[in-house]
C-alpha cells in the first residue's frame, strides 16, 4: 500500500523532516531539483532546450534547481520566472543566486520563448501551494505550456502539473498537463483521483529525504493506494490437499426475464474467481437459460412470479443455508417489496453480501436495511447507484468521491466500492483504498455483475474486508488491462473479463 496525503498532511510532513530528523528545506529541495532534472534528461534527446518554467514559491525553487544541474550535464537551459522576484521564498532567491556563476540566472519572459518537438519543458510553476486558480501572468505561462507541449515539447511536471488541485484531483483552468510528474516524498491525493491522475502523465514518487515517520497518522482519514503486491499476496496459494468445499460456497441472487445474462456474469466471475461452488438462485423461468451460459453453476429455481418479495424469503433463506457468502441484486426483478425482502434476509443470514445493481436501489429506499444485517455488508455501486443511495447528485459526488464514499462507508458500517474511473473502497473506519488498474475499455454493460462474482469468491475463499474488496477490484482491472493490451480497448466485453481472470491468476501464480 502506498500511503497518499493531502497538501496540509506533506506541509507537515516537511515541516517534521525539519524539526524533527534534521533534514532542512534546502536540502529537500536539492534532492527533488536533482530528480526532477534526472526525468527532464529522460525525456529529452540530443539536441533538445531545455525551459525550466519556474513560480514564486519553493516549487519554483525546486525548478531552479534543476535548471542547475540540467546545465552542469551540458544542457541548454531557458530559464522562465514567473511573478514577482522580489517574492521569492528565501529557498528560491538562494538557488537564482546560485545560477548566477553560470550566466542563466537571467529569465525570459514566456512569450518570447519557443519550444518545439524534441525540447522539454519542467513546469516548476505551483505544487502544493496552490490555492485558487491561475490568473494573468500565471495563467499565460501554463497557456503557454500548453502550446508548447502541442507543439511537441515534453512536459515534466514538479511535484503537481500547475493548476491541479493537490487534493480534490480537479483542475484549475488552466491546468498543465504533464508526460512525466515527478512527485516528492509521497504521493498526493489529487495524483491518484481522476482526473488528476491523467494529467500527472507517468507519475513517478521519489524519496527527497522525508522519513516515513515524519507523517502524522490520522486514524479514520488515511488514503491508500493498493498496490499489485497487496492484492497478489492477498491470496494465499492452494494447498495440494484441498477439494472444492475447500473454496466456499457462493449464492448468487440475480437475473429476471430479459436479464438472466447479469446473473450468468455474476456466476462466472464468482466461477472465476476461484469458488469452489456458485449457485444461483433466480426466477424458474430463466433458470434454464443462466445455466446455458455456464454448465458449472448450479440453479435454484424461484418459482414465484414478478419482483422479488416477502414471499421469496422462505426459499432464499433455504438456498442461503450452508453458503459462505450471498451475492445480491445483478438484474433482480426489482418491485416496492423488494426492499422489505432485502431486510428480512440480511437480518436473517450472517455470511457477508455483497449488494450490487438493483439491490442497491431497493435499499436506497430504506438505508435502516444496511443496519439491521446480521453479517458484513459490501456495497458496490456506480456513481449513478451512489446518488441514489445517498441524494448527492451524480456531479457533485464525482468531485468529492473519497469523502462521499468514506462517510457512506462509516456511517452505515459497510464497507463500499464506490465503482468508476480509479475505484475507492471505503473501510468504516473511514481508511479509503484507491485501485489503480482498469481501463476505458470497461465502460460497458455486465462489467459490475463480474465485479461482484469476484467479490463473493474472495469472500468465500476465506478472504476478510476490505481485503476481499480491494483484492477483487484490483484483479478484476488488471484482468481488463491484460486483455486491453493484447485485443485494444474497443471490444473489451464483460465475459472477457471473467474469462482474463486466468491471466491474473497465471501472473501471480494462483
Ligand atoms: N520543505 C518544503 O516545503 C519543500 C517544498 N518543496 C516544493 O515546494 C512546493 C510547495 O511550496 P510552496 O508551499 O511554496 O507552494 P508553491 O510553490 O506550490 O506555490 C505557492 C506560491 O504560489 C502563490 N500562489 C498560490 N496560488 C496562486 C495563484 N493561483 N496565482 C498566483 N500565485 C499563487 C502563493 O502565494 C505562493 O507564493 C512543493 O510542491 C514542492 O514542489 C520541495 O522543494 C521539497 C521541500
Ligand atoms: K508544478
Amino acid at each position: 500500500m502506498r500511503r497518499v496525503l493531502t497538501a496540509a498532511r506533506m506541509r507537515a510532513a516537511d515541516q517534521a523532516a525539519e524539526s524533527r530528523f534534521g533534514m532542512p528545506s534546502p536540502l529537500l529541495m536539492e534532492n527533488a531539483g536533482r530528480w526532477l532534472a534526472d526525468a527532464a534528461r529522460e525525456l529529452g534527446s540530443p539536441g533538445s532546450r531545455y525551459v525550466v518554467v519556474c513560480g514564486p514559491g519553493n516549487n519554483g525553487g525546486d525548478g531552479l534547481v534543476a535548471a542547475r544541474f540540467l546545465h552542469i550535464s551540458g544542457l541548454p537551459v531557458t530559464l522562465v520566472l514567473v511573478g514577482d522576484r522580489a517574492k521569492l521564498t528565501p529557498e528560491s532567491q538562494r538557488n537564482l543566486h546560485a545560477l548566477e556563476p553560470y550566466g542563466i540566472h537571467k529569465p525570459q519572459p514566456p512569450g518570447t520563448v519557443e519550444a518545439r518537438a524534441g525540447d522539454v519543458v519542467v513546469d516548476a510553476l505551483f505544487g502544493t501551494g496552490l490555492t485558487r486558480a491561475p490568473a494573468g501572468e500565471f495563467a499565460e505561462a501554463i497557456q503557454h505550456m500548453l502550446r508548447w507541449r502541442a507543439a511537441g515539447a515534453k512536459v515534466v511536471a514538479a511535484d503537481l502539473p500547475s493548476g491541479l488541485h493537490t487534493d480534490t484531483g480537479e483542475p484549475f483552468s488552466p491546468c498543465v498537463e504533464a508526460d512525466i510528474t515527478v512527485t516528492f516524498g509521497f504521493l498526493k491525493q489529487g495524483q491518484v483521483l481522476e482526473p488528476g491522475a491523467t494529467l500527472c502523465g507517468d507519475l513517478r514518487c521519489v524519496d527527497i529525504g522525508i522519513p516515513s515517520e515524519a507523517v502524522t497518522p490520522q486514524a479514520g482519514r488515511e488514503l491508500y493506494v493498493v498496490e499489485e503486491s497487496d492484492a497478489r499476496g492477498a491470496i494465499a496459494p492452494r494447498r495440494s490437499d484441498t477439494h472444492k468445499g475447500s473454496y466456499g460456497h457462493v449464492l448468487v441472487v440475480a437475473g429476471s426475464h430479459g436479464k438472466s445474462g447479469a446473473a450468468a456474469m455474476s456466476a462466472l466471475g464468482a466461477l472465476r474467481g476461484g469458488a469452489g461452488l456458485v449457485t444461483v438462485a433466480t426466477r424458474s423461468e430463466v433458470v434454464e437459460s443462466v445455466l446455458g451460459h455456464a454448465p458449472e453453476v448450479m440453479g435454484w429455481p424461484l418459482e414465484n412470479r414478478g419482483p422479488l418479495g416477502l414471499k421469496d424469503l422462505e426459499p432464499l433463506l433455504e438456498a442461503a443455508e450452508k453458503k459462505d457468502v450471498l451475492v445480491i441484486g445483478p438484474g433482480i426483478p426489482r418491485g416496492d417489496e423488494t426492499m422489505k425482502l432485502l431486510g428480512e434476509l440480511l437480518s436473517r443470514v450472517d455470511v457477508p453480501a455483497v449488494l450490487d445493481a438493483d439491490a442497491l436501489n431497493a435499499v436506497a429506499t430504506d438505508l435502516e436495511v444496511l443496519r439491521r444485517a446480521k453479517g458484513p455488508l459490501v456495497l458496490t455501486p456506480h456513481p449513478g447507484e451512489m446518488s441514489r443511495l445517498t441524494g448527492v447528485p451524480t456531479k457533485d459526488l464525482q468531485k468529492a468521491r473519497v469523502e462521499v464514499a468514506r462517510d457512506f462507508a462509516s456511517t452505515h458500517e459497510v464497507t463500499l466500492v464506490l465503482k468508476g474511473a480509479r475505484t475507492l473502497i471505503a473501510h468504516p473506519d473511514g481508511t479509503v483504498y484507491v485501485n489503480p488498474t482498469g481501463n476505458p475499455g470497461m465502460a460497458t454493460g455486465g462489467m459490475g455483475d463480474v465485479l461482484s462474482g469476484v467479490l463473493g469468491a474472495l469472500l468465500a475463499q476465506g478472504l476478510k474486508l476490505p481485503e476481499a474488496a480491494w483484492t477483487a477490484v484490483y484483479a478484476h482491472g488488471l484482468s481488463a488491462d491484460l486483455m486491453v493490451a493484447r485485443r485494444g480497448q474497443l471490444g473489451l466485453i464483460a465475459t472477457d473479463v471473467a474469462k482474463g481472470l486466468c491471466n491474473v491468476w497465471t501472473r501471480w501464480n494462483r
